[in-house]
């Protein structure tokens, strides 16, 4: 329906008395990456799990390109390209072997998939290992030209949706950027792309649309510039904190200047402020460094990652009030 190539509705995944997934509902379209976002434990590799047919939901459905994966999982499964979380055995292959491998299963030609392969390889920058044989002890290839060679299994042959289980673990942050512009061009050509990451900065700068899931349920969505609260009227303050000192955002009383939004993360305050405040937030700021009540602060404009910290709010290291002061 509507040309999705992913459309997850309802969908309820319980393990015993854990609810992994409550009711979650996303939608991707072709040509649309869509970050999925959520803490650990959040119920994304559950969902992932679900969407290529390993897992049966309690509950809700699941169509892949139009197709029921819980009624006809083996037709589903042919239309999706995943990148799992762990590492791909790719014991006694080398990555040019492996990646044409995953091309002729995808139904690409001999030729096509060999040059395919060398595209990639160009692409990300893996051309020194090629020809390097992983060898079963772990050894051969290191944990990044593993995962960017099993990123380029899943990117090797069109097809309607990919899905990338933490893409960029163990990758050096030059290749990151590469892996980023390629999950781009895969949008670019008309597949769908679900992103499974934890990492919210890198991930803004390729997505089209986000939802994040907290414990099991969907707490935004929306593209990231919704998410980040939109314009360019606000600001975040952020307090660095000094080991085990107390926080001098604690009571609003003690703040001169109003605060929209508060989130603590262990040794980070960020406060969110009108950008009309601004250079009273910056005075204030600078009086508690000069009290040396803080190790430091930062003004700059909102980001997603506020956003995502206030909407997944984990009770143990992040607390979040409104002060209306
Ligand atoms: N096979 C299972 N048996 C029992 N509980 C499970 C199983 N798989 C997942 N869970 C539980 O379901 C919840 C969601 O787990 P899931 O692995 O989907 O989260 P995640 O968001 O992918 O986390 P991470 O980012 O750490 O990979 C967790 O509480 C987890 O302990």
């Amino acid at each position: 329906m509507g040309g999705a190539v992913l459309e997850v509705e309802g969908v309820t995944r319980r393990f015993g008395s854990v609810v992994a997934n409550d009711e979650v509902g996303l939608r991707v379209r072709p040509g649309e990456v869509v970050g999925l976002l959520g803490h650990n434990g959040a119920g994304k590799t559950t969902l992932v799990s679900q969407v290529v047919g390993l897992l049966r939901p309690n509950g809700g459905s699941i169509r892949v390109a139009g197709v029921d994966v819980i009624a006809d999982p083996a037709t589903a499964r042919r239309c999706v390209a995943l990148q799992p979380q762990a590492q791909a055995p790719l014991d006694g292959l080398t990555p040019r072997a492996a990646i044409e491998i995953a091309g002729r299963l995808r139904g690409l030609s001999k030729g096509k998939a060999r040059a395919a392969a060398h595209a990639l390889a160009d692409e990300l920058d893996i051309r020194e290992w090629f020809d390097r044989r992983a060898t079963p002890d772990g050894g051969g290839l290191s944990g990044g030209v593993r995962r960017l060679t099993a990123f380029a299994m899943a990117a090797v042959a069109p097809v309607p949706l990919v899905i990338l289980d933490e893409p960029t673990n163990d990758v050096d942050a030059a290749r990151r950027r590469r892996l980023w512009e390629t999950v781009r061009r895969l949008g670019d050509d008309g597949a769908g792309v679900l992103l499974v990451t934890h990492n919210v900065v890198e991930a803004e700068r390729v997505v089209d649309e986000l939802v994040v899931l907290d414990r099991g349920r969907v707490v935004v969505a929306g593209s990231p510039s919704r998410l980040r609260g939109t314009s360019d009227d606000y600001l975040r303050l952020e307090l660095s904190l000094h080991p085990d000192g107390d926080d001098p955002s604690e009571s609003s009383i003690d703040v001169p200047i109003p605060i929209t939004r508060r989130v603590r993360a262990g040794r980070r305050v960020l406060l969110t402020l009108s950008a009309a405040d601004a250079e009273a937030a910056v005075a204030w700021a600078t009086t508690l460094r000069t009290h040396e009540r803080i190790e430091g602060y930062a003004l700059a404009p909102v980001t997603l990652e506020d956003a995502y910290l206030a909407a997944t709010a984990d009770a143990a290291a992040i607390t979040e009030e409104a002060t209306d002061a």
